[in-house]
C-alpha cells in the first residue's frame, strides 16, 4: 500500500480520504482530473484507489521508463472483475495477465491474424465497403440531406471488422442485438468499478455488476458458440480465411504449439471485435470533428489528395503512403484526441523504482495519453489543432516517440494499429476527397462541439452532423 508505513520514497500525490483514497477525485473525464493534479504534483504521480495503489504517468520521459526501460516489469495488466466474466477468466490478450499462455496468444494474433499479408488480404473489402458508403453520401448530397457522420462511420468501421472476422456483415446477421452487448460490454470493462479498487468487498456486489456481466458474458458465449458452429458446418464452401476460419485452423492442426482450444478461438475472437470496434471509427469522427473546425486545413488538405489522386477517382490504399499531410492531420487530431485516453491499465508485476521513486509491486499504472499528447514542456501551443507541427518532424505514432503514444507501446502496444491506421486514413482521404462538408443550421466552424465521453474509447459526445457536397467530376 501506498502510505508513511513504507520508509520509501514513494512518487508525490494529493491528499487522500480514508477508504475511498483518491477515487473522489475522479469525476465522468478522470483523464482531464488526473491531467490537472499531475501538473501539481508530477509526472509520476501516487495514488489510492480504494484499497489499490496506483501511479499515474502524465510526461514522455516518464512514460518511456514504463514502457521501455522498465517494459518487463508493467508488461501485466491488473483484475477486472467485469473482464474476468467476459473475457474468459482474462484469458484474452487485451486484459490478460503477463506469463507464457498470453506471450504465446499475443505471438499468434500478431503473426496470423494482424499480420500485413492478412490486412492486405482484405483490401478488397475495404475497398467495397467505402465504395458503397460514398455512393449512400451522394445520394445525400444530391438531396442536400444532413448525416450522421459518427453513426456512418461507425457502421462502415463496424461492417468492416465484422466481414474481417466473421465472414459477413453485422446487418446480415441474425444473431440481432449483437452490437448491443458489445457496447455494454465495453462500457462495463472500461469503467472505473468499484469491485476492482475494494476486491474484499466485491462480493457486496455494490454496483450490481456481477448480475450484469455474467447476463453479458452468457450472450456473447451463445453467439460465439454459433457463430463457430456455422464456420464448421460451412468450411468447404468458403473461399477467403476470415479470422474464424484461420482461428479454427490453428486450433485443429495443432501448429498452435501450445493449448489452444475453443475457449481460447472465443477469447481471442472478443478481442478482435471489442478492439477493433469503435476504435478506428473514432479516430476518425475525431479528425473530421476538427477538419470541420478547421476549413483551412480540410482545403489543404484536399489538395493534396486531389495532387496525388485526381479529381476523376477516389483514393486507394496504394495512394495512402504518397499523402504527408494526410500523416500529420491523423497524427495531430490523435495526439488531442486518443481514442483511449488511459491506454487499459498495466500493473507492476514486482516493486520497482522509477525516476527515485517507489512503486510497489501490484500497482495499477495509468497512462495518461491525453496529459502526454498536451504536455506544455514537449508541444508548443499544446491545445491547438496544427498538423503544420508535423511536417518535416520525425515523430511518428507507432510507439518509438514518446511524446505521441496513441496506441501504447512496446509489449502491450496495440497489434492492430497498421490495420487501424489504413483504415482511418482511407476512409478520412476519401471523405474530403468525395465531398465538401457543411456545417448544419447555419453553425459556423468554430462552433463544432468537442465534448467528450470517456470509456475504454473515447468517443464524442453528441454525433458529428454535416451535409456532404460531391467534389468529383466522374462520381
Ligand atoms: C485507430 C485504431 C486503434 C487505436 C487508436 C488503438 C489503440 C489501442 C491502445 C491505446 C491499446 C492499449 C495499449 C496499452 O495498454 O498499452 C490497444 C490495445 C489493443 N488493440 Fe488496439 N487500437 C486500434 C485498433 C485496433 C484494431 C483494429 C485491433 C484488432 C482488430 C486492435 C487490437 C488490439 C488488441 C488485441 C489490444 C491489446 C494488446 C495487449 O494488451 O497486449 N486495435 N489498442
Amino acid at each position: 500500500q501506498l502510505g508513511p508505513r513504507n520508509k520509501k520514497r514513494l512518487p508525490p500525490g494529493p491528499k487522500g480520504l480514508p477508504i475511498l483514497g483518491h477515487l473522489h477525485l475522479l469525476g465522468k473525464n478522470p483523464h482531464r482530473d488526473l491531467y490537472r493534479l499531475a501538473r501539481k504534483h508530477g509526472p509520476i504521480m501516487g495514488l489510492r484507489l480504494g484499497f489499490v495503489p496506483a501511479v499515474v504517468v502524465s510526461s514522455p520521459a516518464a512514460a518511456e521508463l514504463v514502457l521501455k526501460t522498465h517494459d518487463l516489469i508493467f508488461a501485466s495488466r491488473p483484475t477486472n472483475e467485469a473482464a474476468l466474466y467476459i473475457a474468459y477468466d482474462q484469458r484474452d490478450i487485451a486484459f490478460g495477465r503477463y506469463g507464457p499462455f498470453w506471450r504465446d496468444m499475443r505471438k499468434l494474433c500478431t503473426l496470423k491474424l494482424l499480420s500485413n499479408l492478412k490486412i492486405s488480404q482484405f483490401q478488397h473489402m475495404r475497398r467495397a465497403e467505402v465504395g458503397l458508403l460514398v455512393t449512400s453520401l451522394k445520394r445525400a448530397a444530391v438531396s442536400r440531406e444532413a448525416v450522421d457522420l459518427s453513426a456512418r462511420v461507425a457502421e462502415l468501421n463496424g461492417d468492416m471488422n465484422f466481414l474481417m472476422v466473421f465472414g459477413k456483415k453485422y446487418s446480415t446477421m441474425e444473431e440481432k442485438g449483437f452490437k448491443d452487448v458489445i457496447r455494454e460490454s465495453m462500457e462495463i470493462v472500461g469503467k472505473f468499478n468499484l469491485a476492482d479498487y475494494f476486491p474484499y468487498v466485491g462480493v457486496l456486489n455494490l454496483q450490481g455488476l456481477h448480475g450484469k456481466v455474467k447476463r453479458l458474458s452468457k450472450i456473447f458465449d451463445g453467439i460465439l458458440e454459433e457463430i463457430i458452429d456455422d464456420h464448421m458446418k460451412k468450411k468447404q464452401q468458403q473461399e477467403a480465411a476470415d479470422i474464424v476460419d484461420t482461428l479454427m485452423e490453428i486450433m485443429e492442426s495443432g501448429i498452435a504449439g501450445f493449448d489452444f482450444d475453443r475457449r481460447h478461438v472465443k477469447a481471442v475472437l472478443l478481442d478482435m471485435i471489442i478492439a477493433g470496434m469503435d476504435t478506428s471509427s473514432t479516430a476518425l469522427e475525431w479528425a473530421m470533428s476538427e477538419l470541420m473546425k478547421h476549413p483551412t486545413v480540410m482545403k489543404k488538405l484536399q489538395q493534396e489528395v486531389e495532387s496525388v489522386v485526381g479529381l476523376d477517382q477516389m483514393v486507394e490504399e496504394s495512394h495512402l503512403d504518397k499523402l504527408e499531410y494526410l500523416d500529420c492531420v491523423v497524427k495531430e487530431s490523435m495526439r488531442l484526441h486518443p481514442v483511449a485516453p488511459l491506454l487499459i491499465p498495466h500493473e507492476s508485476m514486482e516493486d520497482c523504482e522509477l525516476q527515485g521513486f517507489f512503486i510497489p509491486k501490484r500497482a495499477r499504472v495509468i497512462m495518461n495519453v491525453w496529459a502526454i499528447g498536451r504536455d506544455p514542456d514537449v508541444w508548443a501551443n499544446p491545445d491547438s489543432f496544427a498538423p503544420e507541427r508535423f511536417v518535416g518532424s520525425e515523430i511518428d505514432l507507432r510507439g518509438r516517440h514518446f511524446e505521441l503514444i496513441p496506441f501504447g507501446s512496446g509489449r502491450r502496444g496495440c497489434p492492430g494499429l497498421q490495420l487501424g491506421l489504413t483504415v482511418v486514413k482511407l476512409v478520412l482521404a476519401q471523405l474530403v476527397h468525395c465531398f465538401d462538408w457543411e456545417l448544419t443550421d447555419g453553425m459556423k466552424a468554430g462552433e463544432v462541439d468537442m465534448a467528450e465521453n470517456f470509456g475504454l474509447v473515447t468517443a464524442r459526445a453528441k454525433p458529428l452532423v454535416a451535409v456532404p457536397i460531391c467534389r468529383l467530376r466522374k462520381y
